[in-house]
């Protein structure tokens, strides 16, 4: 069973990878990473090795490597640290469950294979079995990204008795806009002490009114510190608030997305905000462009972003 551990909530931020400009992870920063993601977003919670961490795109070696230093350096300082194992080889993807317990990690996620694909539920049921079973004392999550892995099988449907062939399962990161889907996960499975994470940081706070109870998501790098005000004012029924921090998020969200938002996006606005130097990411992906940079900047400035406060 896993550990009966404080249930994951609240933001949790979907770390990048840091490079240097040769292409190697620079892990000289991530100590840095971590006390600006605390200090400056009040974000305790990260989720390694995602999709914005370019997991798949690194070597099993270089997955364990990075595991590991956010583990040690997040020591003390941070709540909790989930390791995404998913790989396309079972054999992976389990050597890389088992070393996240090895290192004392929080618990691990896993996204469908997504090359040579499960055609149904209980195929994508037995996959993930296998891997929770590599790490049998940690939480397993699954991670639903069905745009990237191609994957459609419905969360509702693959939740559905999913306790009884994992026993680890501990809750879902949801990426996906389709609130039916996502309110319905939280509707079947209230009494159990699952995590809810919705994965869409522009519309977390539908899947608040939802019923999540977490968000996972990369912008919560740099945008921690205002969704969390988001979250507050939810908490506290306060919606106009809510409402206002939401669209404050959109706002900047909306503008990126209309200039090509992607990972590489990501690591250039880390950049910019935080002072950190994240580096170019790796192939496929291609750093973004000086336009791109010059342009946020501007944006930032105008929405006067960081210290916005309502
Ligand atoms: C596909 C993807 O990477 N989604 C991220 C996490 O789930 C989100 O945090 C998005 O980056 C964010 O919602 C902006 O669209
Ligand atoms: C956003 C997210 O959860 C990821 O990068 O995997």
């Amino acid at each position: 069973m896993a550990s009966p551990k404080k249930r994951l909530q609240g933001l949790v931020a979907a770390t990048i990878t840091p490079m240097t400009e040769h292409g190697e992870i620079n892990f000289s920063v991530i100590g840095q990473y971590v006390d600006y993601l605390v200090e400056k977003q009040g974000v305790k919670n990260i989720f390694v090795n995602g999709t914005t961490g370019e997991g798949l795109s690194l070597s099993v070696s270089e997955r364990r490597q990075v595991a590991e230093a956010w583990v040690t350096k997040g020591r003390n300082k941070l709540d909790q640290v989930v390791i995404h194992v998913g790989a396309l080889s079972l054999k992976e993807s389990q050597e890389l469950a088992r070393h996240a317990a090895e290192i004392g990690a929080d618990g691990i996620a896993v996204i469908a294979p997504f090359f040579l694909k499960p055609w149904n539920k209980d195929v994508l049921i037995n996959f993930l079995r296998e891997v929770a079973a590599a790490a049998p004392a940690l939480p397993f999550y699954y991670y639903h990204v069905p745009a990237l892995t191609g994957v459609k099988i419905r969360a509702e449907e693959l939740l559905d008795g999913i306790q009884e062939k994992i026993p680890t399962f501990q809750g879902l990161k949801f990426s996906d806009t389709d609130l039916l889907d996502f309110g319905q996960c939280v509707d079947q499975h209230r009494q159990r002490q699952f995590a809810f994470l919705f994965g869409v940081d522009e519309q977390l706070l539908s899947a608040l009114v939802m019923g999540a109870t977490g968000a996972v998501g990369s912008t919560y790098n740099y945008l921690g510190k205002k969704t969390n005000q988001m979250l507050e004012a939810f908490e506290r029924k306060d919606f106009s608030s809510a409402l206002n921090c939401q669209f404050c998020i959109q706002r900047f969200i909306n503008f990126v997305i209309k200039l090509g938002f992607g990972v590489s996006q990501t690591k250039a606005i880390m950049t910019l905000v935080s002072g950190i130097p994240m580096g170019p990411p790796r192939l496929p992906l291609q750093k973004a462009s000086r336009e791109f940079t010059d342009n946020v900047k501007a944006k930032l400035k105008s929405l006067d972003f960081l210290s916005c406060t309502d």
